[in-house]
């Protein structure tokens, strides 16, 4: 029996003298949701492009529901969705029009895609749009009816590249509930994001790509065990963060760092003491943040 729905050993993938992917390891359990958690151009979209054989590898192998995506790619294809940056549906048509068109493209009968298309619609809230031509749709429900289409035939594994770029909160929020939704259906999800929130909110485990290498994989609360302790914020006076600074959690440490704090900051920055975010997480791992904020260094 197939427990992993996705395996990887050892991918390597190379443009010219740039290392994009350097020896990729990880294993994905059915029915859980992945994240792949990097910066831009860290190499995400093209470990999906391989994993979904639209690019081939320099190196190493990986299997998907047991499938091998060299020599079983056929299999692998039947046995995944996609759902890619870029709209995948066709403007000047309306979503049902997308969803019937792409219901009978993958081989269902006239009265099966209606089915399924009014499901899909249900499914994805986009019942009122149904007729609008999608040229006219929100990019939260252009994010919707792509992840509709890429489903009109259930597949065990979807892949996902950054679902929710670009979209506003209450869009991303209610895109994060459909994804949930698909996991409860039972099935395992791989995506890409560059939202620590996302990867925290809705993964079972994260790995955090950098440097063309998985640098640590684990849940969102292994992750931040490993940044340790506590985090001292230093806050402006209208409450505005100005930086943070790691601490084990012990008095002695955060008293040692207070007294060095008070020799170099000005009088009105206040701090906070709180448990470590994916944001620490992430600067620890990569040493850059996709916060605003930067680490305070003391010393
Ligand atoms: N076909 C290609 N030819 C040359 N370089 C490429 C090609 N595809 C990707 N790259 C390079 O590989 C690196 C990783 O790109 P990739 O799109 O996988 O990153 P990403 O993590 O998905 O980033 P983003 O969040 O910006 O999509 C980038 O430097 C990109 O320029």
């Amino acid at each position: 029996m197939v427990l992993h729905a996705i395996e990887v050993n050892g991918l390597r993938k190379s443009y010219g003298a740039h290392t994009v992917l350097d020896g990729i390891r990880l294993s994905v359990a059915k029915g859980t949701i992945y994240a792949l958690l990097g910066p831009n151009g860290a190499g995400k979209t093209t470990l999906i492009h391989i994993l979904s054989t639209l690019v081939h590898p320099d190196s190493g192998s990986a299997r998907i529901a047991g499938y091998d995506i060299l020599s079983d790619r056929n299999n692998v294809r039947q046995a995944i969705s996609l759902t890619g940056q870029f709209a995948a549906v066709d403007e000047v048509l309306t979503g049902s029009e997308n969803l019937m068109m792409m219901s009978r493209l993958s081989g269902l009968s006239a009265a099966q895609s209606r089915t399924r298309t009014k499901e899909l619609l249900q499914q994805f809230e986009l019942e009122e749009a149904a007729f609008k031509r999608v040229k006219t749709y929100s990019g939260g429900m252009r994010r919707r009816l792509d992840l509709a289409v890429s489903l009109v035939v259930s597949r065990p594994v979807l892949f996902l590249d950054e679902p929710t770029t670009g979209l506003d909160t209450a869009s991303r929020r209610s895109l994060w509930e459909m994804i949930r939704q698909l996991k409860n259906e039972g099935m395992t999800i791989f995506l890409t994001t560059q939202y620590l929130e996302e990867a925290d909110q809705l993964a079972d485990e994260i790995a955090v790509l950098n440097g063309g290498r998985i640098a640590a994989a684990g849940t969102a609360d292994e992750l931040k065990a490993r940044v340790g302790g506590e985090v001292i914020e230093l806050r402006g006076l209208k409450d505005e963060l100005i930086g943070s600074i790691p601490t084990d959690g012990s008095v002695r440490d955060v008293r040692q760092k207070l007294n060095e704090l008070e020799a170099s900051c000005p009088p009105d920055v206040r701090i906070v003491i709180r448990k470590p975010s994916m944001d620490d997480v992430f600067l620890a791992l990569t040493g850059s943040s996709p916060a605003l904020h930067k680490e305070v260094s003391l010393g």
